[in-house]
């Protein structure tokens, strides 16, 4: 793709933390995949965006509260969506959830036709709401979500589930009702229930079909 071509389209999902936006973005994206191959479509996690703290000690991360808008480097991201936008490759940051900070290595990423972004923030900044062309918000139930993280941040982020259970009290739960909640408003599409809902994983791949083929 060049600089001359046609812009990508961004569809972003946003929603609580383990509503689902992982998971529905991932269904989307492997279904489309196969007709249309991994150059035309792509996914991009917020949460690789969490801002760098390799110059402070674990136990000084492990306090940052990351379910703040300050946690996350959304110019960052807003750059490298322009770039792709301009028909650019760029690098990734990579995240590690048991280090609170980013890994050495990036990721390139070369521009695509669609590109489906995932993360709890993304309504909430307005930078990275004027680049997207679609809002999506996952409206899952919040003791759902809980359980889910619970479940999910012990199985596969290394966490206790006394650390999961603080964290939520202390920051996850309050962020959501300040932040994260009330950028609902800026959504296009409003999907109940979570990740698995085939009737809205249908109708988002029909909408991305439709980019992929002009
Ligand atoms: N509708 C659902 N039914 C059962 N499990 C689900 C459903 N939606 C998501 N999950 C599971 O919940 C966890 C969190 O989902 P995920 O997509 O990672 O959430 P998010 O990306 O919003 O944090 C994952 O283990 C996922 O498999
Ligand atoms: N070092 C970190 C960074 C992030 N989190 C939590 O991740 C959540 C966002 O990711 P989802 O996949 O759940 O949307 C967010 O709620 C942060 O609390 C973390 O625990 N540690």
């Amino acid at each position: 793709m060049t600089a001359t071509t046609q812009q990508a389209v961004i569809i972003a999902i946003a929603g609580a933390s383990a509503s689902g936006k992982s998971l529905i973005a991932q269904s989307i994206y492997r279904k489309l995949r196969k007709d249309f191959g991994p150059d035309e479509i792509g996914v991009i996690s917020e949460d690789r965006y969490y801002r760098d703290q390799s110059h402070l000690p674990m136990e000084q991360r492990a306090l940052t509260n990351y379910d703040h808008p300050c946690a996350m480097e959304h110019e960052l991201l807003a750059e490298h969506l322009r770039t792709l936008q301009q028909g650019n490759t760029v690098h990734l940051p990579n995240y590690s959830y048991s280090q609170h900070t980013r890994v050495a290595e990036t990721t390139e990423f070369k521009p695509k036709k669609v590109i489906i972004l995932e993360g709890i923030l993304l309504l909430n900044n307005a930078e990275v709401r004027d680049i997207m062309h679609t809002g999506v918000y996952m409206d899952t139930p919040l003791d759902i979500c809980f359980l889910r993280r619970l479940q999910r941040d012990v199985q596969e982020r290394g966490r206790s589930m006394e650390s999961v259970i603080k964290q939520y009290q202390e920051t996850v739960r309050p962020m959501f009702l300040q932040f994260i909640e009330p950028s609902k408003q800026y959504a296009d599409l409003i999907v109940p229930r979570g990740g698995k809902n085939k009737i809205a994983i249908d109708l988002l791949a029909a909408r991305i079909r439709q980019f992929l083929k002009t």
